[in-house]
């Protein structure tokens, strides 16, 4: 399966509700194919972020551009054919099967009722091979563990054949074999990511960058040493740490203390 990257770019984004600030003046450009991870404490306001990128969160101020087009100025379509999205805990209350919510990726590229093409046919053939969905293809998608489900919503989001595909905490709900295989996999699309992520050592293995998020405002974005330094973690994590690499991988490894 190949998709195109895309170029993101977050222009001093802010995001206030019912008088309360949640994203301050964050900027953040994200090249075709760079994978993106945005850290940050409990409440550091990681969704509020990502969501003015699926076009959820309309910014109160700046904007956020995919491919140079402002994602606010354009049909809802058109940014569900660009961003792609895997949310944390979405509803599954609905008896569809694990393919037909791996199919519903081609609506935005669909009229209303249009019957899947060729072309569909084959990308949601390939995203159900990808993840290793095919043993539970005609399963009730409500019945999946919260792994399943998220392998599921991955294989949908990648039928968009999204530019930037947006992951909000991906790896929850996934034990350590999936969330390894998840990350590893999403890498190896060479596609455009931002993952919000709680684990900061999987965060340095994945990531090319890290913006690290602290009470609505981006406080640091580098490469993952640059950012995850035990200054950094003291301060905005609160937490003792010695930092050294992963003998096998050779990335920052945290130890916390
Ligand atoms: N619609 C809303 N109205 C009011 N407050 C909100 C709204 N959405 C989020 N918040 C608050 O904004 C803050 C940031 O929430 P957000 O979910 O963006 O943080 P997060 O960094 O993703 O946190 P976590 O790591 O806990 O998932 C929190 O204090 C949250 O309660």
């Amino acid at each position: 399966m190949s998709i195109a990257p895309g170029h993101l770019a977050l222009q001093d984004v802010s995001f206030t509700i019912g008088g309360r600030s949640l994203v301050r003046n964050v900027s953040l450009t994200v090249a075709p194919g760079e994978m993106i991870g945005v850290i940050g404490p409990n409440g550091a306001g990681k969704s509020s972020l990502l969501r003015t990128i699926y076009r959820t969160n309309r910014p109160s101020a700046g904007r956020v551009t995919v491919n140079g087009e402002d994602v606010w100025q354009r049909p809802a379509t058109w940014v569900a054919r660009h961003v792609g999205a895997v949310l944390q805990d979405m509803p599954a209350d609905f008896p569809l099967t694990v393919r037909d919510v791996v199919a519903m990726g081609r609506s935005a590229h669909k009229r209303l009722l249009e019957a899947d093409s060729a072309h569909d046919h084959a990308l949601i053939e390939a995203a159900i091979e990808l993840l290793q969905l095919r043993p539970l293809e005609t399963r009730a998608f409500r019945t999946l563990s919260g792994g399943e489900r998220q392998r599921t919503l991955v294989a949908r989001a990648l039928v968009q054949q999204p530019a930037v595909l947006v992951l909000d905490e991906p790896t929850n709900h996934l034990d350590i074999h999936h969330q390894l295989q998840l990350l590893r996999f999403v890498r190896s699309l060479g596609i455009t990511v931002v993952a919000a992520l709680h684990d900061l050592n999987l965060a340095a293995m994945f990531c090319d960058r890290i913006a690290i998020l602290h009470k609505g405002e981006m406080v640091a974005t580098g490469t993952p040493e640059a950012v995850l330094t035990e200054a950094n973690l003291a301060s905005i994590f609160r937490i003792e740490a010695t930092l050294a690499r992963n003998p096998r991988t050779n990335t920052i490894w945290v130890m916390p203390a």
